[in-house]
């Protein structure tokens, strides 16, 4: 199976649950493109030798960021632990993100039971459907013979 591209986001309370289930899974995460918010990202980072993509923070953009890939139909799963005891001041970007996931059927587990599920379901390769997504998207592009292929993956300079 070829690298699939996986974002991992955690409000603040669940940052370490986060950590703990990106070390756990380490071996599955390592043969994928990962992708985070800025502080998720740095401390997944700090913990694994996982490298990770990392955009802005999620109350500086991150989020949108990160919607902005899953509306081009790039991102092919998502682990999102939101909060849901703590509002967030940029409630509307989470919202805009989980919604597009749905627009582009893309799997999203919001909670570490069900990131569990979607982990162990990629490492038996039951997102494969997702490469046909990527060939589909490429030889499109090919066809619309737009070169530098506005479908692939989208790599943004951050800090
Ligand atoms: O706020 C977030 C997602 O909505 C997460 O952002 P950070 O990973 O930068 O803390």
């Amino acid at each position: 199976m070829t690298a699939l591209n996986i974002a991992l986001i955690a409000h603040d309370r669940k940052k370490e649950e986060m950590v703990n289930f990106a070390i756990a899974y380490e071996h599955v995460f390592s043969h994928h493109k990962l992708y985070a918010t800025g502080t998720t990202g740095t401390r997944i980072m700090e913990n694994t030798k996982l490298n990770v993509h990392r955009f802005m923070s999620g109350p500086l953009g991150g989020d949108q960021q990160i919607g902005a890939l899953v509306a081009q139909n790039e991102m092919d799963l998502i682990i999102f632990l939101r909060d849901p005891l703590m509002a967030q001041p940029h409630e509307p970007d989470i919202i805009a993100l989980l919604r597009l996931c749905d627009v582009q059927g893309i799997p999203l587990a919001t909670n570490i039971a069900t990131g569990e599920i979607l982990v162990k379901a990629l490492d038996r390769g039951d997102l494969a459907w997702r490469e046909m997504v990527h060939k589909y998207k490429d030889s499109a592009n090919e066809q619309q013979g737009s070169g530098s292929g506005s479908g692939k993956t989208v790599e943004l300079n951050v800090e």
